[in-house]
């Protein structure tokens, strides 16, 4: 006999824009975001039996999530995804949890001869803010934000050097490489008990982005980098530092190689070493480097 051992429904990729509108300067800020709805609970039967009396269909999943971006404030967004999961525990006996993903894109307002403008914006890169967020009845709000897609590079300031090296290994060491990767940064917050507790909250979402953001690009920029795994690794413990109601940091940096290119058939051009200067960026292979930090537990045994 088979059995459902788990199972969750809903809609994806629900893009939704909104406008806040101050009547009084006339300036509008925007906000653009593709969510993630995704329940939980006794829904089974709808699986093993065709019975749909369980089933919130996923078009109205997704009408809900329209009238809660007008009903609700969209920041910070691990405010609203908080506003919007509760929604569904709260008016469905049988949801016991809401899984909801916000994907924030990056609207920026326009300069204008050295002026914001008031209702004008541009699309400055691929970064996104995420908020990953499971409400579950009884239990609270279980919230991850993170930074995703900021391509970064530096020309200078990092190494890679005192690796195994076996019969495998063609890389030579360096102490002076380029280091270009693309920021896919997560942090959890310690469980946050209620709708209400997450929107007193309100203030500390955003303060921490900005934290982790700042953090990542200025340890990335003034570190003499001696590898990804140690730089990640320090950027995690700042933040840490920075946000005390943050439980982990989580990072996951692919690693964009630039090669040297030898061009020394061309009339003994010097173009290695101290002379590179033109080099071939690679789409693939990529190294992928990826951590998790938590605080240290008070008295835990060393490895
Ligand atoms: O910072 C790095 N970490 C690695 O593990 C690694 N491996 C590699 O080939 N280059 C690098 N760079």
């Amino acid at each position: 006999m088979a059995s459902v051992a788990a199972a969750r429904y809903g809609k994806d990729n629900v893009r939704v824009y909104k406008v806040e509108r101050d009547a009084s300067t006339g300036v509008q800020t925007v906000t653009e975001m593709t969510v993630c709805v995704l329940l939980e609970g006794a829904i089974e039967v709808s699986y093993t039996k065709a019975d749909n009396s369980v089933v919130v269909a996923t078009d109205s999943i997704k009408n809900t999530i329209y009238i809660k971006a007008k009903e609700y404030p969209v920041n910070p967004p691990e405010v609203f995804a908080s506003y919007l999961g509760t929604h569904f525990i709260k008016t469905y006996s049988h949801i016991t949890a809401a899984n909801v993903k916000i994907v924030t894109h990056r609207w920026q307002r326009m300069t204008i001869d050295g002026k914001p403008h008031p209702h004008s914006f541009y699309r400055d890169g691929n970064e996104t803010r995420t908020v990953e967020a499971r409400i579950v009845k009884g239990k609270g709000i279980f919230l991850r934000s993170g930074i995703n897609g900021l391509l970064v590079l530096k020309s200078t300031g990092s190494q890679f050097h005192g690796f195994v090296r076996d019969e495998y290994t063609t890389l030579p060491e360096v102490w002076d490489r380029i280091l270009s990767t693309t920021i896919d940064c997560g942090w959890t917050w310690k469980t946050i008990p209620s709708l209400e507790a997450a929107v007193a909250a309100t203030s500390k979402f955003n303060a921490a982005w900005e934290a982790a953001r700042s953090i990542t690009m200025k340890t990335f920029a003034e570190e003499n980098s001696p590898s990804v795994q140690n730089t990640m690794y320090k950027m995690c413990g700042s933040i840490l530092e920075a946000v005390p109601e943050v439980g982990t940091v989580d990072y996951k940096l692919p690693n964009s190689h630039y090669f040297e290119i030898d061009l020394s058939w061309h009339k003994g051009t010097k173009n290695t070493g101290k002379d590179a200067e033109v080099y071939a960026p690679q789409s693939g292979p990529n190294g992928l480097i990826e951590v998790t930090v938590a605080r240290a537990q008070a008295g835990a045994s060393k490895l």
